[in-house]
């Protein structure tokens, strides 16, 4: 077996250790393609994490400090013992070993998905991790306690904040390590019955000073104060009145996003805090800073599908079961606080336990398939003590520290989630554990000062922006793992193992009572320079160091270290920017060698393309030529062949025109074309006197015919009788014209009328104006009539003497016929009554309805529609009802 074991306690480099971490993911990524794998991955810090407990006294420049002499985040292990169930259930399957107090060893059972990636050779199936202390399944509560969160009191209480927070699978004793079960007290009641055992006759009981937003105090008023006091006993009586009944009920919330169910915790068990005497010594208790009280404030809320909900909101509202979302907000100097969050003030233990009971009823719980009582939020408790002077002057700022202690919410696969509501928990969980986990190794990235700075993702989730601060220098976190050794979880275990490993790595961020030691130890180094004697007392310098407390510091000095700060603030200025600079010509010069290989690279290109295309043309070309080349010399050839064609018919053609003339030429006989020339002119003469005899015969008819015009001429006055006819016809056709006119006026008076008589309106004048019209018409016809008789007499007198003029030269013009069969005619009667150039007209205003019909009469100007119209009028008496619009809409 190809074994890479580490030291535990070993040192390795930044490279060495990042492998380390990295090893096992990457592999079972696949990132990394090894022929032999060996079977263990060690995980380990790289560090006695034994001694880095201990805070170290040496301070450093932050920023550029030395990572060994920083102190590292502490993680602690902590392996819950397995239930009876789980034991009937095969669950042991010896996946987790203890090695010693700080190294674990993971073993992937069979059925694992770890156990079947490293038999295909992907990942190993040992894993090494080391901590900075493992607790076995036996570890007490108490004993737990001692080692964590004991110290860290101490800190609190001498002004530092601290975060200590569970990671782990779900069902894996979380919640039981931070708040216990029955009368196996957790951390949190622990810590709260040894602060206020330290804090005994040192309590701040008046309420006028109140924490406010990250690092703030509040001076409260009378009124302010009573309402706090309401708020604090409301929340203590409520409790009271709950332990009372003692029902163990199950109350159903509307979180507002959905329902979670929350059941009676475990710490309903517990009216107060019950702990035995030994395990609360008053170690460190009484290096209390000398005539300081304390004042203590606490506050509950949880994180649930990233909205944030106050755990101690006692508001109607929250009776309303309709829970209100906290926002987040950040102070003036960027660090982040929860907005508008409870903060009560308790005077004991007891009350304290009290608020957080009251507060756990509020929390989200749900029953998954792996634990009964399954916290579904992150739920951050905090203890804020506030060291009052009370000698100082009232508003005068005052020292903060704060203790919070997160009950993460447990890991799980999303997969075994199959109802909605719980799904969207275990997704919203996981994204915030992995925003967590990301946070982290960016942190760690961060501290390898070889490396360029990554953005650490605190703004990614809810729960690493609360709780940003401590891993920024705002104080110190603690990370406690907790887990099972169930081999049903055993892949969840190892990703939260590997998680843990990275965090394992980190050391705390520069804290403020470093940056203290920093100026003090600028100010040192000045005075040193100058050689002078100093204006720090010696004493003075030791004290500022321990307490971190730039206030211990005189004016004067404080103003030196200002200078010195801005002194340093324009060297770092520079010492950026010169870096800045050098980091931008770097980039040109990469660039610059960049963007050339690229121009190279494109120039060869370029070339090769060129020779490819010049290869291809030339080829297409000699292709070309080839082709055109046989086209042209078979088009040579056929013309060849043609030309030959004709040339042999040409000859032949000769060769037949001289055998023609050869046969011709012996008879010498020209006699027949000359004797058909000359018949040729005799026709010729004789066709000439036929023309002329033709000219000579019209001459003289158009001479007779002219003789017969000047006879035909008629006398002057029956051309002023019919002179009269005519004006009178042309006014008669006027007068026509104008009936044709009027009776079309008439139809469109009638159609208005018509729509007139609709709305009943003019009725009467329409009527009127039909009569004028019919008057009018008769008399028109009377004129008509007038005007035919005269016109039958013109004629008939121009008809008399035409004939007495025939018979007086004794010569009957066959041209009169012909002048009547020309206008189409019949030869008697038909052309008599109407002149010839009379007719289109009345054929036109009067269509004959068949062809035999002789005369235009009125019967025939029925076939129009004025003339329709025209006869309904006479035919119809006036008013009859056929006039009226409905009898002429109808023929309209
Ligand atoms: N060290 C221990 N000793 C005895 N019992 C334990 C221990 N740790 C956990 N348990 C028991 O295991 C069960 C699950 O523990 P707990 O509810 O604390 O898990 P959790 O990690 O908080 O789960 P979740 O994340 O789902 O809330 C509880 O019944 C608890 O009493």
């Amino acid at each position: 077996m190809a074994l890479s074991l580490s030291s535990p306690y070993g040192c390795p480099s930044d490279e060495e250790e990042d492998m380390a971490v990295l090893e096992s993911t990457a592999a079972e990524h696949g990132c990394l393609t090894r022929p032999r794998l060996p079977e263990l991955s060690v995980i380990s810090p790289g560090l006695d994490a034994r001694s880095s407990v201990v805070a170290q006294k040496t301070v450093k420049k932050p920023g550029i400090c030395d990572e060994g002499n920083m102190e590292r985040v502490n993680v602690f292990l902590r392996i819950r013992p397995l239930t009876d169930t789980e034991r009937e259930q095969g669950e042991e399957q010896g996946c987790v070993t203890v090695q010693d107090d700080a190294t674990l060893l993971l073993k992937a059972p069979k059925e694992s998905q770890n156990s079947k990636t490293a038999e295909k050779g992907v990942t190993q199936s040992i894993h090494k991790f080391s901590f900075s202390k493992i607790f076995g399944p036996e570890t007490s509560q108490r004993q737990f306690y001692d080692a964590t969160l004991k110290v860290m009191i101490n800190d609190v209480l001498k002004g530092e904040n601290r975060l200590l927070y569970t990671y782990g699978v779900t069902n894996s004793g979380k919640t039981y390590t931070i708040q216990g079960s029955g009368q196996e007290a957790g951390l949190l009641p622990r810590a709260l019955v040894s602060l206020f055992r330290k804090l005994q006759g040192r309590l701040y009981s008046a309420m006028d000073l109140k924490p406010a937003m990250s690092q703030d105090v509040r001076q409260l008023d009378s009124s302010e104060v009573k309402m706090e006091e309401i708020r604090r006993n409301s929340l203590l009586k409520e409790d009271e009145n709950l332990t009372s009944r003692r029902a163990g009920t199950t109350t159903i919330w509307d979180s507002g996003i959905g329902s979670t169910t929350q059941i009676t915790t475990q710490l309903e068990d517990t009216d107060s805090v019950c702990l035995d005497p030994d395990s609360l010594s008053l170690s460190g208790g009484d290096s209390l800073e000398e005539g300081v009280q304390f004042s203590i404030w606490v506050s509950f809320f949880e994180i649930y599908n990233e909205f944030l909900y106050d755990l101690l909101d006692a508001s109607p509202s929250l009776q309303s079961r309709k829970r209100i979302t906290l926002r987040l907000s950040d102070d003036k100097q960027g660090n982040p606080y929860v907005k508008d969050l409870t903060w009560i003030q308790v005077r004991s233990a007891e009350e304290a336990w009290k608020i957080l009971k009251a507060g756990r009823r509020n929390q989200s719980f749900a029953s998954t398939h792996l634990n009964q009582n399954s916290s579904r939020s992150h739920s951050i408790f905090s203890i804020r003590v506030l060291h009052v002077h009370p000698d100082a002057v009232p508003g005068q700022a005052l020292h903060i520290s704060e203790l919070t202690v997160c009950d993460l919410a447990g890991s799980e696969r999303c997969k075994e989630q199959r109802i909605g509501e719980r799904m969207k928990e275990a997704t919203n969980i996981n994204t915030s554990l992995m925003t967590l986990g990301r946070c982290i190794t960016a942190l760690r990235h961060n501290q390898n000062k070889s490396r360029p700075p990554q953005v650490v993702p605190f703004r990614d989730s809810k729960l690493t922006r609360v709780l940003q601060g401590f891993f920024c220098g705002r104080g110190t976190s603690c990370m406690v793992v907790n887990i099972n050794p169930c081999a049903s979880t055993y892949d969840e275990t190892l990703q939260v193992l590997k998680f843990s490993a990275i965090a394992t790595q980190l050391v705390h961020g520069p804290s403020t009572k470093s940056r203290v030691a920093y100026i003090l130890s600028m100010l040192r180094e000045q005075t040193a320079n100058r050689n002078e004697s100093t204006v720090i007392q010696e004493e003075e310098e030791e004290s500022d160091v321990e307490d971190g407390d730039t206030t211990m510091l005189n004016t004067e000095t404080l103003l030196q270290a200002i200078n010195i700060l801005k002194r340093e603030v324009l060297r770092q200025r520079a010492e950026k920017e010169a870096l800045e600079a050098n980091v931008r010509e770097q980039v040109v010069s990469e660039m610059m060698e960049v963007i050339n290989n690229m121009q190279e690279g494109f120039k060869e290109t370029l070339e090769t393309e060129k020779g490819l295309i010049e290869e291809l043309y030339e080829n297409k070309i000699a292709c070309l030529q080839k082709h055109l080349k046989k086209f042209y010399s078979q088009e040579l050839e056929e013309r060849d062949q043609e030309i030959e064609a004709l040339s042999a018919a040409l000859k032949e053609q000769k060769k037949e025109a001289e055998a023609q003339v050869s046969v011709s030429e012996p008879s010498g006989d020209s006699e027949g074309p000359r004797r058909s020339q000359r018949l040729g002119s005799i026709e010729v003469c004789r066709l000439q006197a036929e023309l002329e005899q033709c000219r000579t015969e019209l001459f003289a008819k158009t001479q007779e015919l002219m003789k017969l015009k000047v006879k035909f001429e008629v006398p002057g006055g029956a051309g002023a009788v019919t002179g009269a006819a005519d004006r009178k016809l042309q006014g008669c056709q006027k007068n026509l014209r104008q009936l044709r006119l009027d009776l079309q006026r008439l139809g469109e008076e009638l159609q208005s009328g018509e729509r007139a008589c609709c709305r009943n309106t003019g009725g009467e004048r329409l009527r009127h104006t039909l009569m004028a019209a019919d008057d009018t018409l008769v008399k028109q016809n009377q004129i008509l009539t007038e005007l035919q008789n005269s016109l039958m007499l013109v004629k008939a007198e121009l008809r008399r003497k035409a004939e007495t003029q025939a018979l007086s030269t004794g010569f009957t013009t066959p041209t009169t016929l012909g002048f009547c069969k020309k206008r189409g005619c019949t030869p008697a009667g038909d052309a008599e009554n109407f002149p010839p150039q009379k007719r289109p007209f009345f054929q036109t205003l009067f269509p004959p309805r068949t062809p035999t019909t002789r005369y235009c009469t009125r019967a025939a100007a029925s076939c129009t529609p004025y003339s329709r119209i025209l006869r309904s009028r006479q035919q119809t008496p006036p008013h009859s009802p056929v006039l009226t619009p409905r009898g002429l809409r109808g023929k309209h």
